[in-house]
């Protein structure tokens, strides 16, 4: 079986208010997967209901085959999750936590090497009470993977993670999505998955807007050459009267329309006396792509 979780045509209503329309994707073995969308899109809903914690008004929920719902929680068995706070007793120091959660076949040196990967060796012996906000953070991230789960869901893992934090994250993603762990992890900051997750599901208002990959949504909208010459003014000038449609901004910005706009531009300043002292390879931003797609669907971005 290649898909470790399979949604299809998950609906979900809270009271009248419809929540989740028509949900369906995939998370196949082995990869992470990216749930993007704003504040109030629905990920948090997609992630508790894939772990049996809110029910459904319509649809399939399986992982590995098996089916999963606010009854059924047989197939969830090798899942680790982290949603929302992480949920921690004050008086209880980390490492009590990781006891009373790890399974019998979770030894001791297993459970070192997890808080050594999390970089938490320090405090962990400390009572919880007195931990940060990244500091529970990173305890609610270990007990997900504490008892080696073949499948993790992350709701907005990096938050109130500092930078080294967050790079020890993902380094350990990485490490255990190599070993075969599937991952499906939600953030509204696509930059914060763009290094991790090839495979992204947008979702706008409780819609999949798009089932895409990273290196598709790069792919999309505009792409152009920034260019630094002796005289900007008169470049703009020269490149404008030889229809070039450049982009308004402080800096000449060709754009790369095909193989030759570079190239025929260089010629016209260069003809006309004006050193050119850079040119950049701009790529489209990542956010950008996703916002233009939240803004005006599927068709808004070329
Ligand atoms: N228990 C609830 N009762 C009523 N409405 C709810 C409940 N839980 C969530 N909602 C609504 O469902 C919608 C989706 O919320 P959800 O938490 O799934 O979004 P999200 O994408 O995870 O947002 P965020 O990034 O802010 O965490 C929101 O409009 C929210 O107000």
């Amino acid at each position: 079986m290649n898909n470790t979780l399979e949604i299809k045509h998950l609906e979900k209503n809270f009271g009248k208010k419809k929540i989740l329309t028509d949900i369906s994707f995939t998370v196949t073995k082995g990869h992470i997967v990216g749930l993007v969308g704003a504040n109030g899109a629905g990920k948090t809903t997609i992630m508790k209901a894939i772990l049996g914690l809110v029910g459904f008004s319509n649809g399939t929920i399986t992982i590995n085959g098996e089916s999963v719902s606010l009854n059924k929680h047989q197939a969830l068995s090798k899942v680790g999750a982290l949603i929302e706070n992480p949920g921690i007793y004050p008086y209880l120091t980390g490492w009590d936590h990781l006891r009373l959660f790890a399974e019998k076949n979770i030894t001791k040196s297993m459970m070192t090497e997890l808080v050594s990967a999390l970089k938490m060796d320090k405090y962990i012996h400390q009572k919880a009470k007195g931990y940060s906000l990244g500091m529970k953070q990173k305890l609610g991230i270990a007990l997900a993977f504490l008892n080696n789960p073949d499948f993790v869901i992350l709701d907005e893992p990096m938050n109130g993670l500092d930078p080294q934090a967050t790079f020890d994250l993902r380094q350990l993603i990485t490490t255990k999505a190599n070993e075969g762990t599937t991952f499906l992890i939600s953030s509204h900051i696509l930059g914060e998955l763009e290094k991790l997750a090839k495979d992204l599901v947008i979702i706008d208002r409780g819609q999949i807007i798009k089932q895409t990959t990273t290196y598709e949504l790069l792919s999309t909208g505009e792409k152009y050459f920034v260019l630094q010459t002796s005289d900007d003014d008169r470049a703009q000038q020269l490149l404008l009267d030889h229809n070039f449609n450049l982009k308004e901004d402080i800096s000449i910005l060709v754009p790369n329309i095909d193989n030759n706009s570079l190239a025929n531009a260089l010629k016209v300043l260069i003809n006309n006396n004006i050193d050119v002292l850079d040119v950049q390879h701009k790529d489209n931003d990542l956010e950008v792509s996703l916002l233009e797609l939240l803004q005006h669907g599927e068709e808004g971005v070329k």
